[in-house]
């Protein structure tokens, strides 16, 4: 605020000439218009004041004092920087000439510098928030005024350029340009001289692609103060939008993989929890597209034929026929008939009109050959053939017969070994181990065989029309155990359980009792007498530390040490060799030889 602003022209002023001779003319004519102080020029230029004191003397006589020492300030002097004289209440405005324009009371000045401070502190406030506001931005914002010169830049904005702050302040928006911190023509300089928001893509020297969008600050007289322009960078949007792209992709294949896994894994009714067994279903599920020659190798009951079924009905012939044989069950010449069927009059008792064989019948299938280790060599001869060249002759016959089907074999021999017995020819080998797939036993996938108690209980207790429930002790033992037999073996098991044990839980002593005592080198886990009953799972977790598992690889003599402790332990906790045995889920006798075995003495 100008003084001009405050300034009054006063009610009468006098020249000092007149103050000599009419002194009392001027003191009366205040005295009238109740003035009491006025200014004093000198042609036309301030002089200073004339006071009247008019009650000031006993006399009652009015007085009147011409101060000549009262200053004055140029009409455009700014109200705050005002430095006020102590004594006076007046000051004198005059303009550039030094001409009297007016007079300015020392107490409005005051006034007015009160209200320019307080508004002042409150800009002073809305600035740092303002500031706080720019600075804190993820965009970047570049502010220029109405020439386009830059006056407030944020650290995103140097962020995104790779330009210091103090490098764009004061800078020409031309100039920025001309010195490559942009490296198209400015946009902002665009709004600024078409007057109107302007968007486009503005690269800086750090090589990254902005979109940046212009506007300028018109006022209420249409006159341009300044611009503001906000700078989005769009490399990292574009990143991001990359890395979303990526992980919806990704999350799709993952939905696909999951369905298709959930498609084979429950359709097939097939177990497989361990890594082994996951990454068996997943080359079987990969390679069931293809029409290669599988070659599943395990020993017996590992679920050959369970993954032969399971390539099947994932491929694309499991519209076609599945034909399985077991090669290891015929002599050798029934099951050439039956594979490669006969001739009418092919031999005796055959049939007049001849009969297909399994080939035939498999056509735009698979045939499955189990055991086909079991094979005679003659055999192989006519299997190989049709490997080779997709054709047979029947027995008894002389015409070839093509035969479009894919063949997945299985043995639980080791074929090497064979043919260096004569026994397997090697050409045949070679012929079918296009995708060999290993199913590794049942005791090197322990965790599968939770799953699989659950899953054959549910299977008896459907066949059979019962409830029962297995205690987690027992499937415990289960998991230790051995399996020579493999998941056949298991399978047989729980049903033998299911059907013949009377109570609805089937416990540990149920068990037959080499499965129950068996020791195995596997990963034991030994059980605290106060281990809680019922799920697997919770009994493990409930029961840590207290339960140890001991590997192969770990010190055996721990797992030793730790038997004996609990022997002991439950010995003075139960009292009887009896009561002990239950409480461990071993028989009593179990009880006896590891109480001798550790020298334990009652
Ligand atoms: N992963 C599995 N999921 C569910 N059941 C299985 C699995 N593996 C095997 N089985 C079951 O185990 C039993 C034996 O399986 P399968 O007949 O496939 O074994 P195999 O290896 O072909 O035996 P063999 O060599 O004696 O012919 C079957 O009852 C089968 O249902």
């Amino acid at each position: 605020m100008l003084l001009s602003d405050i300034t009054q022209t006063p009610a009468f002023m006098v020249e000092s000439s007149m103050l000599q001779h009419e002194y009392d003319q001027i003191v009366a004519k205040m005295k009238a218009l109740s003035t009491e102080v006025i200014p004093v020029i000198d042609q036309g230029c301030w002089a200073g004041v004339f006071q009247l004191f008019s009650n000031s003397f006993p006399s009652g006589k009015e007085m009147g004092l011409w101060f000549q020492d009262t200053p004055f300030f140029y009409e455009d002097t700014e109200i705050i920087d005002i430095k006020l004289p102590v004594k006076s209440s007046l000051v004198g405005v005059v303009d550039k000439n030094n001409k009297f324009i007016g007079i300015a009371e020392t107490g409005k000045i005051v006034e007015q510098k009160r209200v320019i401070c307080a508004k002042y502190k409150e800009v002073y406030e809305q600035h740092k928030h303002l500031d706080a506001v720019i600075d804190s931005a993820y965009d970047g914002i570049l502010i220029t005024d109405a020439l386009g010169v830059v006056t407030r830049v944020n650290p995103a904005m140097s962020r995104f350029s790779g330009i210091l702050e103090n490098r764009f302040i004061g800078r020409h928006l031309t100039e920025l340009f001309s010195q490559g911190v942009f490296k198209e023509p400015s946009i902002t300089w665009k709004a600024l001289q078409e007057k109107r928001e302007v968007i486009g893509l503005q690269r800086y020297p750090t090589g990254q692609e902005h979109i940046v969008s212009a506007v300028p600050i018109i006022d209420e007289f249409g006159k341009v103060q300044g611009s503001v322009a906000t700078v989005r960078d769009m490399t990292e949007l574009a990143r991001l939008r990359e890395e979303l792209n990526f992980v919806q992709k990704r999350s799709q294949e993952y939905q696909l993989e999951i369905l298709k896994l959930r498609k084979q894994v429950l359709s097939d009714e097939v177990i497989a929890v361990s890594p082994k067994m996951v990454s068996v279903f997943d080359l079987a599920g990969r390679v069931a597209d293809f029409d290669s020659t599988v070659l599943i190798l395990g020993e017996s009951g590992v679920g050959k034929e369970v993954l032969a079924n399971f390539i099947h009905k994932n491929s694309r012939r499991s519209k076609g026929p599945f034909v399985k044989i077991n090669c290891g069950a015929l002599p050798a010449d029934l099951l050439e008939s039956e594979l490669f069927g006969y001739e009418a009059g092919a031999f005796t008792g055959a049939s007049r009109s001849g009969k297909k064989g399994l080939f035939e019948a498999a056509e735009g299938g698979m045939i499955f050959l189990d055991e086909i280790g079991e094979m005679s060599t003659s055999l192989q001869v006519k299997v190989l053939r049709v490997l080779q060249e997709q054709e047979f002759t029947r027995v008894g016959g002389v015409e070839p017969l093509q035969v479009n089907c894919r063949i997945i074999a299985a043995t639980h021999r080791n074929l090497q070994e064979r043919i260096q017995l004569g026994l397997f020819r090697e050409d045949l080998y070679y012929r079918l181990y296009v995708v060999p797939i290993h199913i590794p036993p049942l005791r090197e996938r322990h965790e599968d065989i939770p799953a699989m108690i659950q899953y054959f209980l549910n299977r008896y207790n459907q066949k059979h029309g019962i409830q029962k429930v297995i205690d987690s002790q027992v499937i415990h033992a289960l998991k230790n155990y051995s399996w020579p037999g493999n998941v056949r073996q298991l399978s047989n098991l729980i049903e033998r359980l299911v059907v013949t044990i009377f109570e609805p839980t089937i416990l540990l002593h149920h068990l037959p009792e080499d499965v129950m005592t068996f020791e195995g080198p596997l990963a034991r886990t030994v059980y605290h007498p106060a281990m809680p009953k019922g799920n697997f799972e919770d009994a493990i977790a409930a029961t840590n530390p207290q339960m140890i598992e001991i590997t192969e690889s770990d010190n055996y003599n721990a797992f030793n040490l730790l038997e004996r402790d609990l022997i002991i332990e439950s010995l003075s906790r139960y009292g009887s060799i009896r009561k002990v045995g239950q409480a461990l889920g071993v028989s009593h006798t179990t009880v006896i030889k590891k109480m001798k075995k550790y020298g334990i003495t009652r």
